[in-house]
């Protein structure tokens, strides 16, 4: 394997990405861009080129998912109890069902790593060349939280990423609305530090080919703006009311400068015009995933390689810290330890239910019954999660997951685990 890391005995610093990798693709986007449809589009597209995906469902909360998920968090983690039994608001639910979804990441890898690989003498099904990852609408839930960060370098760590941030073209042509999109798209490239494709989806309704010239062009997107003061629209049609009937000097040189500021950024990533409605852009939406995963094996794996190699000595201070910051996101604190946060009575039910699908392939039996075979036994639940319902109960619960090799639940083979941790520790995220 290609590589500018020394050579390092450690197999956890090394990552086993190949040109012949499958590419992760994670789909982010703000509620209503189009993200699912967009998905459905992708997943149909794979499917017509006999080149089927791997689908994994990241959102807890959504209703219904109109195409088939290999993996879905809704089949471990019921969003509605965890809410009830934790008492939660709708971001604090999702937030929790990903933590509790991530503890378990190891095994979700295993079978990633397991339904990826080439074929053999005995399996002879045409590899999985892309895996599709859907997730919350609540971008900033997946992309700031420690699940989402735990998740993605997971991933990253085992398969080369790339991020699709799918954007709402009709409401993004305004110059404000354009900016403000950047902006989190700039915020999640940061965070995430994984190449990143720009996908205008929507494109039947308004052309995506005005974004394309104002990241290309600076004095582009200086005209745009000033005909927009000019003709007393600014912040458009989609826009904020409040700016518009002429615009604010203020906003238009912000947005002026900002848009100069961009123009480093905007060298770092693919942009592409679809409709998930109708197909168009597809082709190149791909042939922008090929690019990226060049990249992400040219620039990004060294990095990755490089935060590994650096990973701290005490494991012991490591997983501790991980468990800090899965807790920080539950706002755990000791004065909360032990409380009972449900308002309800106590529930002898487990937030986590078990897919009892009969046409579940048997690793995704193996895969759900490992992560919740505590549903055998009601009051074994309560003494595996440490009393579910309670913040203790779940610190219980993410330590345990943290605990590492020495579960008898976790696999043999559970390098991965230690691997993400590893890089995730190196990559000092906090
Ligand atoms: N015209 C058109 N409409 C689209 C396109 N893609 C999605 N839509 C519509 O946009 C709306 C939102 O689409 P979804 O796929 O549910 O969006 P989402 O981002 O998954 O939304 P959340 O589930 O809230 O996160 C739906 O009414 C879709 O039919 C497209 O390419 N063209």
């Amino acid at each position: 394997m290609a590589t500018s890391t020394p050579p390092n005995p450690t197999p956890s610093t090394t990552t086993p990405h190949t040109t012949d990798s499958p590419v992760a693709i994670v789909c982010v986007g703000m509620a209503g861009s189009g993200k699912t449809t967009f998905m459905q589009r992708i997943n149909a597209h794979l499917h017509s080129k006999k080149q089927a995906p791997y689908v994994v469902n990241l959102d807890p909360a959504v209703l219904n998912v109109p195409f088939d998920s290999n993996i879905d968090i809704r089949d471990s983690v019921n969003y509605k109890e965890v809410m009830a039994q934790y008492n939660l608001g709708p971001n604090g639910g999702i937030l929790t069902s990903l933590n509790l979804f991530s503890t378990k990441i190891d095994q979700i890898l295993a079978l990633l790593e397991k339904r990826t690989a080439p074929a053999t003498a005995t399996v002879t099904t045409p590899r999985i060349r892309h895996i599709l990852v859907d997730t919350p609408g609540q971008i900033e839930v997946f992309v700031w939280s420690a699940s989402g960060d735990i998740l993605l370098n997971a991933l990253a760590s085992s398969f080369p990423t790339v991020i699709a941030y799918v954007i709402d073209t009709p409401r993004t042509t305004a110059t404000s609305t354009f900016m403000s999109n950047m902006l989190y798209a700039v915020s999640i490239l940061y965070k995430t530090k994984l190449p990143m494709i720009l996908v205008f989806n929507k494109t039947d309704i308004a052309d995506a080919g005005f974004a394309a010239t104002w990241m290309g062009d600076w004095e582009a997107f200086q005209r745009a703006l000033r005909s927009e003061e000019d003709a007393g629209t600014f912040g458009g049609a989609e826009g904020n009311d409040a700016l518009g009937g002429g615009g604010s000097g203020y906003m238009g040189s912000l947005l002026s400068s900002m848009g100069m500021v961009l123009e480093e950024f905007y060298k770092h990533l693919s942009v592409v015009g679809v409709s998930s409605m109708t197909g168009d852009g597809i082709d190149g939406f791909f042939a922008a995933v090929e690019t990226k995963k060049e990249e992400f094996l040219r620039d990004y794996k060294p990095e990755l390689e490089r935060r590994m190699a650096q990973k701290g000595r005490d494991k012991e201070e490591r997983r501790q810290r991980d468990l800090d910051r899965l807790m920080r996101d539950m706002n755990v604190t000791e004065a909360g330890k032990g409380k009972k946060t449900r308002t309800g009575p106590p529930s002898k039910e487990e937030p986590e239910t078990v897919s009892e699908a009969e046409d579940e392939e048997e690793d995704l039996n193996e895969f759900h019954a490992g992560r919740v075979d505590d549903d055998d036994d009601d009051d074994e639940e309560d003494e595996d999660f440490g009393g579910a319902g309670t913040q203790d109960g779940l610190q219980q619960r993410y330590m345990q997951a943290l605990r590492g090799g020495d579960q008898d639940d976790l696999m043999e083979e559970d390098v991965s685990f230690e691997r993400f941790m590893s890089q995730v520790n190196a990559g000092g995220r906090a």
